[in-house]
């Protein structure tokens, strides 16, 4: 079978078919009525300025999509932060795109909420390490989209093996309590040692210290059995265990210490998100975060026509015209009609992508990742 996995093909997706039926019946209708009207469509959250900024991503996957077809497209650069207004403008013959719409909005919405959630989890703790852990909460046909949003959001790392042959990184991450398992309760120092025997030395040694005893005893088990090969220990107590998991860590901190342990590291996960790094980032080293990242809302892109033959139009409720947006000198985000003039002290946003089917952009993730860390800055995003 060629599609064993019942995916939707990339071939689908450029062609079109990967679209909503109403798509096919509107290309039919205007094709019957001889109507293709020249059209600027933008892709929008908020109309205007909510107070909350989110990352926009996906951008490079939408490039790809309108290669070849005959229209311009401009967009905020990839990893930018955007609070209200669009991010993206397409202008070109309507029928040129129709059916693309499901697909860009796609790849707009839900990586842009994953980058947005990685965001969030990199600024709870910005002098730690935090790793992206949650490919096993997606479908794996997206494993690598969600371990790119959190590249770009500055996350340090992530778990998925094939989304970092596709991105070009090297997976990373520590033990499964499954391999514990494998060895029983009570062959833990076996099971660690033989890890630290048997996988090449570039892996980080971090034993997984919580499965059958406490996370006091299996990580004092793990420097004793270890020793100077002993990187770290990862505490990921289950919840209905966790109690007071600030205390627990700050306990194994200090019973590690007390033994000249200093140099084993602390890594935590298991249900982590902002407020829980913040209050562990002073006594742990590093996180693994899943769910906060691939459980984050989508953004809710729309894709809207705001100009017909160089007429504004709009329905209730969205505004007509084409827009520009501008990053204030003061970390703010404007949104204005595109034709009048700039503001004094802002700088707009949009760039080419597109020029007549032809990508006009080159995309380096290192790059946008540094754009993106910037304007959360300005912006203040981690303050929000
Ligand atoms: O999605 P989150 O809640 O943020 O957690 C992500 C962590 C937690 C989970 O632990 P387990 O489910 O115990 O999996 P394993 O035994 O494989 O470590 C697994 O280790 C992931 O790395
Ligand atoms: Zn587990």
């Amino acid at each position: 079978m060629s599609n064993p996995f019942g995916t939707i093909p990339d071939e689908a997706i450029l062609e079109g078919t990967a679209t909503d039926a109403y798509f096919d019946r509107t290309r039919t209708t205007l094709e019957y009525a001889g109507k293709n009207p020249h059209v600027v469509a933008e892709v929008t959250a908020d109309q205007f300025p909510t107070g909350s900024f989110d990352v926009v991503t996906g951008v490079k996957d939408v490039a790809t999509l309108f290669e070849g077809r005959a229209v311009d497209v401009d967009a905020l650069p990839d990893g930018l932060l955007f609070d209200g207004g669009p991010v993206m403008r397409i202008e070109g013959p309507y029928l040129e795109f129709a059916e693309l719409e499901t697909s860009l909005l796609g790849f707009l919405s839900q990586p842009s909420g994953f980058a947005t959630a990685a965001l969030e989890a990199r600024l709870a703790a910005p002098e730690s390490t935090v790793l992206s852990f949650g490919a096993r909460h997606v479908h794996p046909s997206i494993a690598a989209t969600v371990e790119r949003a959190a590249l770009l959001a500055g996350l340090d790392g992530f778990s998925h093996v094939a989304a970092g042959e596709l991105l070009g990184r090297e997976a990373g991450g520590t033990m499964p309590h499954a391999l514990m398992f494998c060895f029983g309760e009570g062959n833990q120092a076996e099971a660690w040692a033989t890890f630290d025997e048997a996988v090449p030395e570039d892996v980080p040694r971090i034993a997984l210290a919580d499965t059958f005893w406490d996370e006091k005893s299996e990580s004092l088990l793990a420097a004793e059995t270890l020793g100077e090969d002993l990187d770290g220990v990862r505490i990921d107590t289950t919840g209905s265990r966790r109690g007071d998991f600030r205390h627990i860590i700050r306990e194994v901190r200090w019973e590690l210490d007390v033994r000249g342990y200093e140099d084993v590291a602390i890594f935590c996960s298991g249900g982590l998100g902002p407020d829980s790094i913040r209050e562990l980032r002073d006594i742990a080293d590093g996180f693994g975060v899943g769910s906060h990242i691939t459980g984050a809302d989508s953004v809710d892109f729309s894709l809207d026509i705001v100009e017909i033959a160089g007429e504004p139009i709009s329905k209730r409720g969205k505004l007509s015209g084409v827009k520009e947006v501008y990053r204030t000198e003061a970390g703010g985000h404007h949104v204005a009609l595109a034709d009048r003039d700039a503001p004094d002290d802002a700088t707009p946003l949009f760039e080419p992508l597109v020029r007549d089917g032809e990508l006009v952009r080159e995309f380096d993730l290192d790059e946008a990742s540094e754009r993106c860390l910037a304007d959360a800055e300005a912006v203040g995003f981690a303050d929000t």
